[in-house]
């Protein structure tokens, strides 16, 4: 299987090379050139399987025979032996016919410790193949951070250089982040939001002599193996719910577009999904597209659902390629005039086949808080904040007999001041993780200026 970027100007890759790109050389983000199909048959196969077994069958389709297929089976079964719950990710129903698909019993509590506990193990196993040691790069609103660095400490194959948002994560976020001391770990609080710790780290990729200097590769969902394996929970989720003989539909709290954008993969694969809700915060730049076809800037406000505190919402560009007919200049000219003017048109045709495929809705803050409470006081069920968005955004679309799944995307642990407001009650966090307030913490300061973050990273990577 190859890989193509959605701008259209950089060489396609195998499944190896465009993990270790993270983003494409040209800007753009690596699709598949084309997408696997899977039968009615083979779907229903899936009924009853373990997890990992679900997870090795789809990533191998996209995998190919880049990874010998013991090895990919070694990596697969790793990552998801690294989660507390049996199912890995057990679904709950909430209230007739809705139910949340809980993606937080990984290591960080997080939905993000599904992809990020495949992606370490793969890119050690491709890096120590090639006898390559690789700088990561990533930029967190607090909980793909958390889920990289616990999934990549300690890996001599690579130096992790997380970016987050100084004084914008909660402090279980952070602390899960500051308090890892393993060397290859590095922790960058930028004075400034999560799209500019964002735009740091694209800049990086597209300083070349850099990118190339550092061998920088990343770990957002830019990257193409993080998407591959969030597409594996969507089956698992539908499959137990009745398909392929019953469609079901997703609702999904929504920030950088990864998450929903493996839903519209999983579509695209055969799965039948009749409704991808996108579920914005107050930061609701995805809603408003959908409703003006306008993709249009503004500021970010902070919010309760920290982590989808987001304006540029990265895959949001795979799904201009698909929808505006793999047509890559129409994609470059969207993605110039947004650095240009912060925004841009859809073409007709594109915004219509995204709603054609998506429905879009936010919820306030006020929304959220009454989500969580009302939650817990009907259902005794503790939601996390954007999984609220999600519950909240769901309860008001029309009824209907096909199930409807919202991803529950963190542990409501990591956001204790807001479950607490909510509902007066302070979920504990589990265990392994009791003794976090009390751990020493490492990280630096740094300035929103391009130069000092490369300098910075530059004078403590080991690729060099
Ligand atoms: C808890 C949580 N929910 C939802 C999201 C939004 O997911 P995505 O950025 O893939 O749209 C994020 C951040 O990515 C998150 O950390
Ligand atoms: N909400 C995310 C933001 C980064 O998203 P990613 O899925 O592209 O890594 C976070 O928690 O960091």
């Amino acid at each position: 299987m190859q890989f193509v970027s959605t701008r259209g100007q950089a060489p396609a890759l195998g499944f190896s090379d465009a993990v270790l790109a993270g983003l494409a050389a040209d800007g753009g983000l690596y699709v598949p050139a084309a997408w696997p199909q899977m039968s009615e048959k083979e779907i229903a196969a899936f009924a009853g399987r373990p997890y990992a077994d679900v997870a090795y069958d789809i990533i191998g389709r996209f995998v190919g025979d880049e990874i010998p297929a013991a090895k990919l089976r070694e990596i697969v079964d790793g990552a998801y032996a690294s989660f507390r719950h049996p199912s890995v990710t057990p679904l709950v129903e909430l209230e007739p016919n809705h139910f949340v698909l809980e993606l937080f019993h990984g290591p960080t509590l997080a939905f993000k410790d599904v992809a990020m506990q495949f992606l370490s193990r793969t890119m050690d196993h491709i890096l120590s193949e090639r006898g390559l040691r690789a700088t990561i790069v990533g930029a967190t609103s607090g909980d793909t951070g958390s889920a990289a660095i616990e999934a990549f400490r300690g890996r001599d194959t690579t130096d992790i250089f997380i970016l987050h948002p100084r004084g914008r994560t909660s402090e279980v976020q952070r602390r899960q982040m500051t308090t890892v001391l393993d060397a290859n770990v590095h922790n960058i609080a930028l004075e400034g939001t999560f799209d500019d710790c964002q735009d740091a780290v694209k800049a990086m990729f597209n300083n070349h002599a850099f990118r190339d200097s550092m061998r920088l590769s990343g770990v957002n969902s830019i990257n193409w193996g993080r998407i591959v394996a969030q597409i594996v929970y969507y089956f698992v989720a539908a499959v137990a719910l009745g398909a392929p003989h019953r469609p079901v539909s997703f609702t999904v709290p929504t920030g950088n577009f990864g998450d929903i954008f493996a839903g519209y993969c999983a579509k695209r694969m055969g799965l039948p999904i009749s409704r991808l809700v996108i579920a914005t915060n107050a930061n609701d730049i995805l809603r408003r597209t959908i409703d003006t076809g306008r993709y249009e800037m503004q500021g970010v406000s902070p919010t309760i659902s920290p982590s989808m505190d987001i304006q540029i919402s990265s895959n949001f560009e795979r799904l201009l390629f698909e929808s505006a007919g793999r047509d890559a200049d129409a994609v470059n000219r969207m993605m110039a005039a947004l650095k240009q003017s912060r925004g841009f048109d859809l073409p007709e045709g594109a915004i219509a086949a995204i709603r054609a495929e998506f429905a879009a809705g936010t919820s306030g803050e006020d929304e959220t808080s009454r989500t969580i409470a009302q939650t817990w006081a009907n259902s005794a069920y503790l939601l996390d904040p954007h999984t609220a968005v999600g519950v909240s955004v769901a309860r008001r679309l029309e009824r209907s007999t096909e199930p409807m799944i919202t991803l529950a995307t963190a542990h409501p642990a990591k956001f204790p001041a807001a479950v607490r407001a909510a509902t007066g009650i302070e979920p504990p966090l589990p265990a392994w993780l009791a003794d976090l307030y009390g751990r020493e913490e490492r990280l630096d300061v740094l300035a929103n200026d391009q130069s000092a973050v490369e300098q910075f990273i530059g004078a403590r990577s080991r690729a060099a």
